[in-house]
């Protein structure tokens, strides 16, 4: 990777807000700059906006909302079906562009342009689907008519750990119900949506229907965006902290929302498992974006007997990984997204070992520049233990052993969040029964990534509200109305 491509790709992302279809910079004319977590370096500087700026991007949107409403669905498909080709045309620069502001290695990042990118192709689809019913009244005389309608604008808050997916993953079902949206990316990746805007206007979408707000006033800049009764929908992917705090402000207005927020994915390997699949699973399941998914497994549930051999295979495979810069094609495992991250994984295998854990790979951060982990694996984590309770993000692999399958079960449902589990084992009714018994919201039966844009994503619990992609993922953009006519 040269220098050079990186240089002119960098100069390519727009650098200012998107508001009603034009770029510009932040009424107070702030910056805020985006780093490379692998080298701590400046790599952009973009527009920082403040509270006045939102509500631009909000006037925008409300502006655009009725002509958006009423084009026909057909065409908005259109439209993002030309979005998803031209991401495909763009597919290396938006890996690359992953890679530079998030750290993540370049084939992950190419992995989240394929998973994000189907969120366009699959809500092009989608908008043409949304029907109504129309029949007698089953309780009397008449007719009963049931329609769908865009809700209106929406006010998109998307996470830095899949700056590309979070954000297809909104903006797509959004537009294909016919709505206008204010979206705002975390501070930390805001390069990755400006240039999805751009292409989104390249693909022919009209002024107004994205409007693109980045900031690092997080909370001063959405405050009166969600206050303001012009809008009727707020999604919010992120920690489960911030989205309660969110829900409290929209209760206010009793406003639409959805949130996808944390989890604590238990990672159950029954003593019939396939050992080399449940391998494989584990280590996607928890190395994939350096352990910074909301899907990561947290907590590797395995049983006594098959134990020590798993932690082994684990560990030989761990073993084997390369730390470093994700643009380096050799490398596996890249920066985590801060020296905060860096600090949290630390503190977790820090108590896990204090109450009797034992490292069998890694367990440090890595000294000099970026914000590096060692990828680890911690064997024999006693019950109570910090990083049982609490979302790692990080690349650690904590395993704790049980006995018998009620255990088990009691185990990987001993956390208030409930986004998805994996299980592992060769027993089709002992698969079923944990369907029944986990809850959770998605689970991996034999298999270590769920994501799919074609499935309903999203939490039980404390996991979040609504759910993302599959046929369920445009409903969170409609309201339904019934009719009642004596005809
Ligand atoms: N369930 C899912 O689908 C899913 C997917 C990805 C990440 N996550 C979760 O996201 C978290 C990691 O992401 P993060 O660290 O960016 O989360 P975060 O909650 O800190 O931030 C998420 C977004 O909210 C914004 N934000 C923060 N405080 C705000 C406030 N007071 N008002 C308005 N906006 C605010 C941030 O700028 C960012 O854009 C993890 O908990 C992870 O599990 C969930």
């Amino acid at each position: 990777m040269t220098a050079t491509r990186e240089h002119d790709l960098l100069t390519a992302v727009p650098d200012g807000l998107l508001i009603g279809g034009r770029w510009r910079p932040a009424s107070a004319g702030a910056t805020l700059t985006v780093e490379d977590p692998a080298t701590g370096k400046t790599i952009k500087t973009v527009a920082d906006a403040g509270p006045d700026d939102g509500m631009a991007a909000l006037d925008a949107a409300v502006a655009a909302a009725a002509e958006w409403a009423a084009t026909p669905a057909r065409v908005r498909g259109e439209i993002l079906r030309r979005a998803f080709d031209l991401l495909q045309e763009r597919r290396e620069d938006f890996a690359l562009l992953m890679t530079l502001e998030m750290g993540k290695p370049l084939a992950e990042a190419r992995g989240e342009v394929t998973y994000g990118g189907e969120f366009l192709r699959w809500f092009s689809e989608e908008a043409v689907r949304v029907t109504g019913r129309y029949g007698p009244n089953p309780e009397g005389t008449g007719r009963m008519i049931v329609t769908q309608h865009p809700v209106g604008p929406c006010f998109l808050i998307t996470p830095w750990n899949f700056p590309l997916a979070m954000a297809t993953r909104k903006i797509a079902p959004a537009l294909a119900a016919g709505c206008t949206v204010v979206v705002k990316p975390a501070a930390l990746t805001p390069l990755t949506t400006l240039y999805l805007a751009n292409l989104l206007q390249d693909a022919g979408l009209p002024d107004g229907v994205v409007n693109v707000i980045t900031t690092s006033s997080s909370s001063a800049v959405s405050g009166p965006i969600i206050a303001d009764p012009r809008l009727r929908k707020l999604s919010f992917t992120g920690s489960t902290p911030v989205g309660r705090r969110l829900l409290e402000q929209a209760a206010a207005g009793v406003l639409r929302t959805s949130m996808e927020l944390g989890g604590n994915a238990p990672f159950v390997v029954f003593e019939d498992a396939d050992l080399d699949k449940a391998v494989e699973g584990a280590l996607a399941a928890k190395f994939r974006n350096i352990g910074q998914a909301c899907t990561a497994a947290n907590r590797f549930l395995v049983h006594r007997t098959v134990a020590v051999e798993f932690a082994r295979r684990v560990t030989a495979a761990v073993d084997g990984f390369v730390i470093g810069r994700g643009t380096d094609p050799d490398v596996t495992i890249g920066p985590l997204v801060d020296d905060k991250a860096v600090a949290k994984a630390e503190a977790l295998v820090k108590d896990a070992v204090a109450r009797g854990a034992e490292l069998a790979s890694g367990g440090s951060r890595v000294e000099g520049a970026g914000s590096f982990f060692e990828p680890t694996v911690l064997t024999g984590v006693a019950p109570g233990s910090d990083i049982l309770r609490e979302e790692i993000f990080g690349p650690v692999l904590a395993i704790a052993p049980f006995d018998t399958e009620d255990e088990a079960v009691a185990l990987a449902n001993d956390t208030e969040y409930g986004l998805v589990s994996y299980v592992y084992t060769e027993s089709l009714s002992r698969g079923q029964r944990m369907i029944e018994r986990l809850e959770t919201g998605m689970m991996g039966l034999n298999v270590g990534v769920v994501s799919n844009a074609a499935a309903p994503f999203g939490g039980w619990k404390m996991s979040g509200l609504g759910r993302e992609g599959g046929a369920e993922g445009i409903h969170e953009y409609l309201q339904t109305k019934y009719t009642l006519t004596p005809a």
